[in-house]
């Protein structure tokens, strides 16, 4: 018995549970009473799960769970759709067990770095990356959002780049450098005096139809946000989901508390739709990583990323082997089919390219 085990077998007495008491052989085999869970927050050993909705979080009981034993040595995070048996009936004092992790989709993940020694997988299961940057305030860093973009092609999720405080700085450098890839861009502002916001008073409250043009993308699909400290990333996430209450701004200096008390990754479900829309895209899942500030890119592969830019991938067949398609890579085809370009479109091919092999360098790039 590992010493995981040890500590979960006390965890798990400690709670008055009726459970405690029943011998484990009893429910072991097969497990065929199990259902279906989504993992929606993980806080020392005990999973919050939601059973019972749809894809996309309509309905379902929140459910509070462990892991079996037989699951000691493997990590559940957040987005991973699970088997559990047990008392699901969410009731105050509940605790179900997870017996099954079922198999991921799509699994984001960051090597070990200064901060952390551990290869970790961040979430399982989510379809998209959105980068949240501030186009001032902080200042955006661009080394920053191609590592994220690597992770995210790395891990074969869509990326969706969300430019902030447009009220402060204009968007333009940075689409210029990643619509090129195919990333999609999204602009946020608050709103201003003008627009008969705020102005400088209070919380700051984004344009509506900015927010609006965010939650399109969002629907019907599980996104991660991340985000350096700063960037507003909780103010947009309470624009999306009102009722998250992610703590924004500085410290509060009246009650003084620190901007997160958790660390850990957690879905949010967006809103319903309007009662007349029962379209079941409607809605989706946020998942907000507060713990998530780079990603250690040791783990991605060249010709991995690759696969992420069909044209480019084809082309680099071509190559000779062992190229590293970086810029001073002799022979590299993607050099060629810039030189056998036809001319209106060879800046459109320089720009992806030159992304490209931006983003191949910030893989061996370090973030801090
Ligand atoms: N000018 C301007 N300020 C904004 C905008 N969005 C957020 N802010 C401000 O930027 C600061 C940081 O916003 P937060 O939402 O707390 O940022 P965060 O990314 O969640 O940062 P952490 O809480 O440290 O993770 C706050 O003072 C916000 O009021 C915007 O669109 N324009
Ligand atoms: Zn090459």
């Amino acid at each position: 018995m590992g010493r995981r085990d040890i500590r979960d077998e006390s965890d798990f007495r400690s709670r008055p549970s009726k459970r405690g008491s029943r011998p484990r052989t009893k429910q072991r085999p097969e497990h065929s009473d199990a259902v279906t869970g989504l993992v929606t927050g993980v806080d020392r050993g005990r999973y919050t799960l939601l059973v019972g909705g749809s894809e996309t979080g309509h309905g379902g009981t929140v459910v509070t769970a462990m892991k079996a034993r037989e699951l000691t040595r493997t990590r559940v995070v957040v987005g991973d759709r699970v088997d559990v048996v047990g008392d699901t009936s969410g009731e105050e004092g509940s605790l179900a067990r997870i017996v099954r992790i079922q198999e991921r989709t799509s699994t984001l993940r960051r090597t070990a770095d200064d901060t952390d020694p551990y290869e970790r997988i961040v979430v399982a299961n989510a379809d998209q990356l959105v980068i949240v940057t501030a186009l001032a305030q902080p200042e955006p860093r661009t080394g920053m959002i191609d590592r994220c973009v690597v992770a995210a092609y790395d891990a074969g999720m869509s990326v969706l780049l969300c430019l902030t405080k447009a009220d402060l700085a204009s968007p333009d450098a940075l689409r210029a450098l990643y619509e090129p890839l195919g990333v999609e861009v999204v602009v946020t502002r608050r709103t201003t005096a003008d627009d008969g916001g705020a102005g400088d008073l209070g919380a700051v409250a984004l344009v509506p139809e900015s927010v609006e043009e965010v939650r399109d993308r969002l629907r019907g699909l599980s996104s991660v946000l991340v985000g350096h400290s700063g960037v507003g990333k909780s103010t947009l996430i309470n624009a999306l989901v009102p009722e998250a209450g992610r703590a924004t701004g500085v410290v509060n200096d009246v009650t003084g508390r620190g901007r997160h008390t958790s660390t850990s990754a957690v879905a949010l479900r967006l809103p319903d739709g309007p009662a007349t829309d029962d379209d079941p895209d409607y809605d989706g899942w946020v998942i907000d990583t507060p713990g998530v500030r780079s990603f250690g890119l040791a783990h991605v592969e060249v010709a991995h990323l690759l696969h992420a830019f069909e044209d480019l991938d084809e082309v680099a067949q071509e190559c000779p082997r062992g190229c590293t398609h970086l810029a001073d890579a002799p022979d590299c085809a993607l050099d060629d089919w810039i030189e056998a370009s036809p001319d209106d479109e060879r800046p459109a091919r320089e720009a992806r390219l030159a992304s490209f092999r931006r983003l191949l360098t910030s893989r061996t790039g370090t973030d801090a």
